[in-house]
């Protein structure tokens, strides 16, 4: 028997997917007697079907029908087999909004059967489908014409789909394309020949199907991530992982990427046992010559071909996450084993799935595309996801729900990373903090329009110059004129505005300064991603906490009265949101309490922290 296909089936009830699917397992022999003794009954009071037939569609109905309660079923794995091979089939509902779930089907999928019905032949739906196949690597396609008995088994038809089919797949990379012509509903074709179409001799669908080979991009070099390291009383005893492709003899080198160093193999477990070879799909633990440093989520790979290594990559998304994908957000990326914080630094376009037409974007909606420039933190081994799925292509995941919210696929590596480097200079932090007799701190002051932050802010630096220390007020409002008066008020600019002035107030304490920055920064992501910038103890954030009412009434610039007239967009309180800090190490409620109290109480907390040893 040849080994597991997985494929995904393509195309909408409309076209006759889920016969196409009923009758493909019935002819495979997967349906047991009771259960066609039971389609036997049903297809009787089913009116899609002629009298005496079966209706197919019905074998796979429950899942439907839970659709239609609404019940979110991403994909439906199922499992047959015929006497050659074992299959293993993802079926997504077709419509638009369900990319995401095309997208997740396809990325494990070596084939995928476009269906199309005669009549109407290619559509939209078809070049979505077969746009979003080829985008997730699948690059076979086995094009099944359906309802041929409805165009008279027209050979004509036929091939002027096919033609049509050809050059679509061709402008998308799909590199083996076949196909045939069925009547789902009958049969022809499916697991036998069809008497009614003696003009086609090929192959049926399940012959077609039991030859595929197995192409997922991979290439021939040795990769494998590292999933685990055994360590037991202090001593590594080996590296396990799966081999992502190529394969490993003991005694050759291999290469730990990110990095240079390297090392020979000198035994390979494969499931449990001692093994001269390890080979693509296997899971292995490998020993070493030497002890270096390798953990979890590092690439072992042929010394002589190693991967690339990068951290800003040029990629194909697709959006997955129920909440927009905002440029400059951080994410967790997740790259074979390793995962790190990354941003979109940019998307380029998004791409009209149905089209392939490129579209400006500054954010990403559910089931969107787009190409995009894609920073990380760290270096990430890879190789170009059209060579190798599984180190080309990564996830991204809410930081907060752990949600996956996308899946990329990486074009390339983008040089900039490798050319950019720190530059070392020898008047550092230390000194220039030590010079000003004070220990540098970052305090930043959240909360709604009005909620008080300027004027604490205030009087908190007037009390700390008072007191001769050297501070810096950035107030969000001031900054908008300068640095950041390319900036509005939509997510997408107030993400770019935190993260300027994180990166601001940061070079500002690097300089040994203590600064106060006032900005509502409504998201608890980008507020976070600010904390993460400074050492452990700069960073003071502070809730400025009064509510919504409060605000309005003292209303310092008009603006509340201009947001309810609707003369101001996206004003938050109103129709912007605010995520109120949940680890924020000072509260100061506004409501009932004059901004001098709260001033002082602050500078209590800020004179511990900045105060030098
Ligand atoms: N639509 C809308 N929403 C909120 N605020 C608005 C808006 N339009 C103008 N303003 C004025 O801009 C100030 C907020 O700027 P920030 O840089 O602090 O905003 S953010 O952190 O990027 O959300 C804010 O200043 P503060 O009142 O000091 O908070 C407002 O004066
Ligand atoms: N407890 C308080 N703390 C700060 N401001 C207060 C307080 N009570 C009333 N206010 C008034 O509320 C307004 C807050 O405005 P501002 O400091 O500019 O807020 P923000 O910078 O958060 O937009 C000021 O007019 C201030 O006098």
């Amino acid at each position: 028997m040849t080994g597991l296909l997985r494929f995904i089936t393509c195309g909408s009830v409309d076209d006759g997917k889920s016969s196409l699917l009923g009758r493909m397992l019935h002819d495979a022999g997967m349906i047991p007697d009771d259960q066609m003794a039971a389609l036997s009954r049903d297809s009787e009071a089913s009116s899609a079907v002629g009298h005496g037939k079966l209706d197919f569609s019905l074998l796979t109905d429950g899942l439907d029908a839970e659709r239609q309660q609404g019940i979110t079923i991403d994909v439906a794995y199922r499992y047959f087999h015929t006497a050659a091979r074992h299959f293993m089939v993802a079926d997504c509902p077709g419509h638009e909004q369900y990319t995401r779930n095309m997208a997740t089907g396809a990325s494990t999928a070596d084939l995928a059967v476009v269906l199309v019905d005669a009549r109407k032949g290619i559509l939209p739906q078809t070049r979505r489908h077969s746009y979003i196949c080829a985008l997730l690597g699948v690059r076979q396609v086995i094009l099944a014409v359906n309802k041929m008995d409805l165009v008279a088994f027209s050979a004509e038809r036929y091939d002027a789909i096919v033609d049509e089919y050809r050059a679509l797949a061709a402008t998308l990379g799909i590199t083996s394309v076949h196909c045939l012509p069925v009547v789902a509903t009958d049969g022809d074709n499916v697991g036998s020949p069809s008497s009614r179409m003696p003009w086609y001799p090929g192959p049926t669908l399940l012959q077609h199907l039991e030859t595929a080979q197995v192409s997922t991009p991979a290439g021939d070099a040795f990769r494998m991530p590292v999933q685990w390291v055994n360590r037991s009383h202090g001593h590594v005893r080996g590296y396990a992982g799966t081999v992502a492709s190529g394969a490993l003899s003991v005694g050759d080198t291999v290469a730990v990427q990110p990095g240079a160093t390297t090392a020979r193999v000198t035994s390979i477990l494969v499931a449990g046992k001692a093994a001269a070879i390890a080979q693509a799909g296997e899971a292995v633990a490998l020993t070493i010559d030497q002890d270096v440093d390798i953990t979890r989520g590092d690439v072992l790979t042929a010394a002589a071909t190693p991967c690339e290594v990068s951290s800003h990559f040029a990629c194909h998304i697709v959006w997955m996450g129920d909440e927009p994908l905002l440029p400059h957000r951080t994410y967790l990326l997740k790259l074979g084993t390793k995962t790190v914080n990354a941003r979109v630094s940019t998307i380029k376009h998004k791409v009209d799935v149905n089209s392939q037409a490129p579209l400006a974007a500054t954010r990403l909606e559910l089931n969107e595309v787009a190409y995009c420039n894609v920073e990380a933190d760290e270096p990430l081994a890879f190789e170009p996801f059209e060579t190798n799925r599984a180190l080309g292509g990564f996830i991204l995941i809410d930081r907060a729900t752990y949600a996956t919210v996308g899946c990329g696929m990486i074009q390339f590596g983008l040089r900039r990373s490798d050319n950019v480097h720190w530059q070392q200079v020898d008047v550092d932090k230390q000194l220039r903090s030590t010079a000003k007799g004070q220990r540098p701190l970052c305090i930043w002051l959240t909360g709604l329009s009005g909620s008080g932050k300027s004027t604490i802010a205030n009087l908190v630096e007037r009390r700390l110059a008072n007191a001769g220390f050297h501070t810096y007020l950035l107030d969000g409002d001031n900054v908008r004129h300068g640095l950041n008066s390319d900036l509005g008020f939509t997510s997408e600019a107030r993400v770019e505005n935190i993260r300027r002035l994180a990166e601001v107030s940061h070079l500002m304490t690097d300089a040994g300064l203590i600064v106060l920055v006032c900005a509502i920064s409504p998201f608890s992501n980008e507020r976070r991603f600010a904390r993460e910038r400074f050492a452990d103890g700069e960073f003071l954030e502070v809730f400025v906490d009064a509510s919504l009412a409060a605000c309005e009434a003292r209303d310092p610039k008009g603006l509340y009265k201009k947001a309810r007239a609707g003369d101001i967009a996206n004003f938050t309180g109103i129709d912007s949101p605010y995520e109120r800090p949940e680890h924020a190490e000072v509260r100061l409620v506004t409501d009932d309490v004059g901004p001098a109290a709260l001033a002082d109480a602050l500078y209590d907390v800020v004179v511990t922290r900045i105060h030098p040893d």
